[in-house]
């Protein structure tokens, strides 16, 4: 049988986890499952996940770990013959423990960025609301300034993205994610990389993920050659 690969990403907000995430998609056919976006259709669509996940997001907190998990697996249930790579969830240990209880991560990439890059990258950072393109004024600006590529809709950006809210939502990445990362470093699937720039980290990325997929491709052969 064909072995699937599933891996995460994890990284503080602005760490580049859906520009990584995008390349990862295209350069080898991962599905890309993020959270968030799946949040965020689920409110606008009204759903019963998405009518609570409302609740605790306005707030500035975390959904709760049983709806994150429910959500999350329930995709993932309809994907169980596709590669995927994770952005925004596991988010907490609980999660990860039930994420693990069903699905076998291969790979875990974490982003180590550093606060005054991160600082600035989200104060440039605008967003399509309903489809969650993102660009950058700098490093992937709009074709017509303020307006989305693909609908010319207005482009806008997110209150957290504002340096005020951007110390607290790091702290408290940190707190949650420590754990969730020792586990994945003692699962030895942890992979880190550090950097200021997208574009000097991607050729590593790229490199490590080619290695896996082959190495994956080779035993799935092994074990089917009698
Ligand atoms: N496992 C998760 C994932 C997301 N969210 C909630 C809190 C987030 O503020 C919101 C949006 O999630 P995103 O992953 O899109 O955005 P982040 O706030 O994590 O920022 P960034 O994309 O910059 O990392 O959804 C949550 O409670 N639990
Ligand atoms: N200047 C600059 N901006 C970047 C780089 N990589 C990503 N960005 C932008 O930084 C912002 C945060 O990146 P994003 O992928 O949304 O990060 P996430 O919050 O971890 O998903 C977005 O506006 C990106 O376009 C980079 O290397 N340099």
């Amino acid at each position: 049988m064909a072995k699937f690969f599933r891996a995460a990403i994890m990284g503080p907000p602005g760490s580049g986890k859906g520009t990584i995430s995008k390349r990862i998609a295209q350069s080898f056919g991962l599905q890309y499952l993020s959270s968030g976006h799946f949040l965020r259709e689920g409110i606008a669509a009204n759903t019963e996940a998405g009518v609570m996940a409302k609740t605790y997001i306005e707030r500035g907190m975390l959904v709760p770990d049983p709806v994150m998990t429910r959500l999350m697996l329930s995709k993932l249930e309809q994907l169980s013959s596709h590669s995927f790579l994770l952005d925004g969830f596991p988010r907490t240990l609980a999660q990860a423990q039930a994420l693990n209880n069903r699905y076998q991560l291969d790979l875990v990439i974490s982003l180590n960025i550093p606060y005054e890059t991160l600082k600035e990258r989200l104060s440039d950072r605008w967003i399509h609301p309903r489809s969650g393109r993102v660009y950058n004024m700098g490093f992937n600006p709009p074709q017509v300034e303020g307006k989305d590529d693909v609908t010319g809709e207005p482009l806008i950006q997110q209150d957290d993205d504002k340096p005020e809210a951007l110390m607290a939502r790091l702290r408290h990445y940190k707190e949650v994610a420590k754990p969730v990362i020792d586990l994945y470093k003692s699962l030895g699937i942890l992979h880190s990389f550090s950097g200021t720039e997208t574009d000097r980290i991607w050729p590593y990325i790229n490199s490590l993920l080619s290695n896996k997929m082959h190495t994956l491709a080779q035993d799935a052969h092994q074990s089917q050659t009698p």
